[in-house]
């Protein structure tokens, strides 16, 4: 029986000790880990089977941690943090107060740059030799690996013009699975897969146009021939460029079969892949899956209406419009600062565009949403996915900040439902002509309600709503988090609190603030939002401006710090905001 390399492997300084042909044994020791912890413990899956030969490959060619090795998104990167010092704490992949699901530079010197967003690794790596030759190091190896659907990010061209411009000792690594979350989309895309198929593609290489030294495409399984080329490549100087094949769950049949399922499949059985059935399955539906269906509903009715998602279609449910109205519904891949623009044009010609991005990867089209679309304010419907605390992806995915970062641009109505019915009435309110861009921000995970398709109806702009009524303390709620409120109120004191359902961020229903201003001198505010900028600072400044002196204003809201990685209710419970820590603090008053 052979030993078991990899029990004796914990850096990359041990894996180079091995021989090359012991590698591929190392290569299936490291899979079946991957598989069995991810298998348990959860997270993403194919792309890191993805790359097991690659990443062995890289640590054993390279001198890392010296050589810098970014992994763009970071996703693929479990087989990273195995072989840098990480082993033995794999088993806290993502799990509150265990390491991260993502490369983090304070968790490990072999993580050379954080990521979780995409496309960032092109001008990390750039970045970083670009300062190697300033500080004298010119010896040292610099190399992003990038996937097909993140290389195709405007952010990821602007480091390859940057770069191709360059002397830089750049190597990126691209990992071409032909898979983003959902199959890849794209002009590039089909370059790639012209490329692959060795067709004779109508423009020269359009990497080598750029100026990089390009070479492949190769087997990225192969491991004797990634060893040779990485070899070969390290002693070429300037940005060069490594086109590597791969498959996207390599080695677990049904990954490799179902790739958009086995990205991140949750629970699942080791040996043969099958899903774990969840037990007690909430009946009420996901979040996306209310926005995905109603908006095919109205678009069946309302030909005006298109949808557009920057490549999460299976996340948002746009699939659902994507399947049955094609020509109508858009997946720009990893675009979210196009798709922003994109709807901004549809809008001027009349179409009702319903733009769906998760409040983290909104972010990166900020200045779209000033520029493009509220300045002109044009009628772009916003819906924001995932915003609030999203969990398990922690820190560089939680969507606490859209609250603050949109409430400060002009003509932007800003909505957050309590419940799926709200969502729907809504979204239904939005194709009936409004003349302002609006955002709705709703959360990652179940809705409250089973019997959720009830008929829509209009819901007047700028109005919120009495819950329950008490008479000493009056607590606003924007948003889902205000069903927390709604399932202790049978703990609470009778007839000493209210809570309104503030519905909307902006415009504020300032009719209903003056009356609750005037009757409450204790008042709290609730969101799943970041207490700076927030909706609790949108209070204050209601009561700053309208002069109301006598009233407490408490918050309760994401501290302003970052959030690390958890279960949803346990990251709640850190920070003070789970049902018990809001029932306790409530009893206390
Ligand atoms: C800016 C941004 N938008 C969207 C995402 C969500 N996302 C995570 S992985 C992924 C697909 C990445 O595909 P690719 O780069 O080809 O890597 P693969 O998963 O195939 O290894 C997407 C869209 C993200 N992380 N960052
Ligand atoms: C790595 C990444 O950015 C995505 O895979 C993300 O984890 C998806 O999040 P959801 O699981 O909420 O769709
Ligand atoms: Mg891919």
């Amino acid at each position: 029986m052979k030993t078991n390399l990899l029990q004796h492997i914990n850096s990359p300084k041990e894996l180079r000790k091995l021989y090359n042909n012991q590698l591929p044994q190392l290569a299936k020791e490291l899979r079946d880990f991957i598989i069995d912890i991810v298998a348990t413990k959860e997270g993403h899956l194919g792309a890191s089977l993805g790359v097991v030969e690659l990443t062995i490959a890289l640590h054993y060619v390279f001198d890392t941690p010296n050589d810098l090795l970014i992994w763009d998104v970071g996703h693929q990167a479990y087989g990273h943090k195995i072989l840098t010092e990480r082993k033995n704490i794999f088993h806290t992949n993502r799990q509150l107060d265990g390491i991260s699901g993502f490369p983090k530079r304070k968790e490990s010197v072999y993580d050379a740059f954080g990521t979780g967003h995409s496309s960032t690794s092109i001008s990390a790596a750039l970045g970083m030799a670009i300062a190697s030759k300033i500080n004298g190091d010119f010896e040292k190896h610099h190399i992003a690996v990038i996937g097909d659907a993140s290389i195709a990010s405007g952010m990821a061209f602007e480091g390859l013009n940057h770069a191709g411009a360059t002397d830089a000792n750049l190597l990126i690594i691209l990992n071409d699975n032909a898979m983003g979350i959902d199959p890849s989309v794209g002009a590039l895309k089909n370059y790639f897969t012209n490329v692959k198929a060795g067709k004779k593609v109508r423009k020269n290489n359009i990497i080598e146009a750029l100026n990089f030294s390009y070479s492949g495409p190769i087997d990225g399984h192969d491991l004797p021939a990634l060893i040779k080329e990485l070899e070969r490549l390290k002693s070429i100087k300037g940005p060069k460029f490594l086109h590597v094949i791969t498959t996207k769950g390599k080695g677990l049949k049904i990954a490799e079969q179902d790739q958009v399922k086995y990205h991140a499949p949750g629970k699942f059985n080791k040996k043969t892949g099958e899903l774990v059935p969840k037990i007690n399955e909430i009946q009420a539906p996901k979040y996306q899956d209310v926005f995905g269906k109603t908006l095919l509903e109205l678009a069946r009715k309302n030909s005006k209406i298109v949808g557009i998602t920057p490549a999460m279609p299976t996340g948002s449910s746009l699939k659902f419009m994507l399947d049955e109205i094609p020509e109508r519904a858009f997946d720009v891949g990893i675009a979210e600062q196009h798709a922003v623009t994109l709807a901004a044009g549809m809008a001027t010609q009349g179409l009702i565009p319903y733009c769906t991005i998760y409040s983290t990867f909104l972010q990166r089209a900020y200045d779209q949403i000033i520029h493009d679309v509220a300045l002109q304010n044009l009628p772009v419907i916003f819906c924001i996915d995932r915003s609030g605390l999203v969990g398990e992806d922690g820190a560089t995915h939680h969507g606490v900040f859209d609250i603050a970062y949109l409430r400060c641009i002009p003509n932007l109505v800003i909505f957050a439902p309590l419940n799926e019915l709200e969502l729907r009435n809504i979204m239904f309110t939005a194709q009936t002509g409004i003349n302002f861009p609006l955002a709705i921000r709703y959360p990652r995970g179940n809705a409250t309600l089973v019997n959720w398709k009830l008929p829509m109806h209009l819901i007047k702009i700028g109005k919120g709503e009495l819950v329950f009524k008490g008479n000493e303390i009056a607590i606003l709620s924007i948003g889902t988090i205000g069903n927390s409120i709604i399932e202790i109120e049978k703990d609470l004191p009778k007839n000493k609190f209210s809570l309104y359902n503030m519905r909307f961020v902006k415009p504020l229903d300032e009719d209903l603030l003056h009356d609750i201003f005037k009757k409450y001198k204790t008042i709290i505010t609730i969101e799943n939002g970041t207490i700076i900028g927030g909706f609790y600072s949108a209070i204050l400044e209601f009561a700053s401006k309208f002069e109301y002196k006598n009233s407490k204003v408490i918050p309760l809201a994401i501290p302003d710090s970052f959030i690390e990685h958890g279960k949803v209710y346990e990251l709640f419970n850190k920070i003070n905001l789970s049902n018990e820590n809001i029932l306790k603090m409530l009893l206390k008053l």
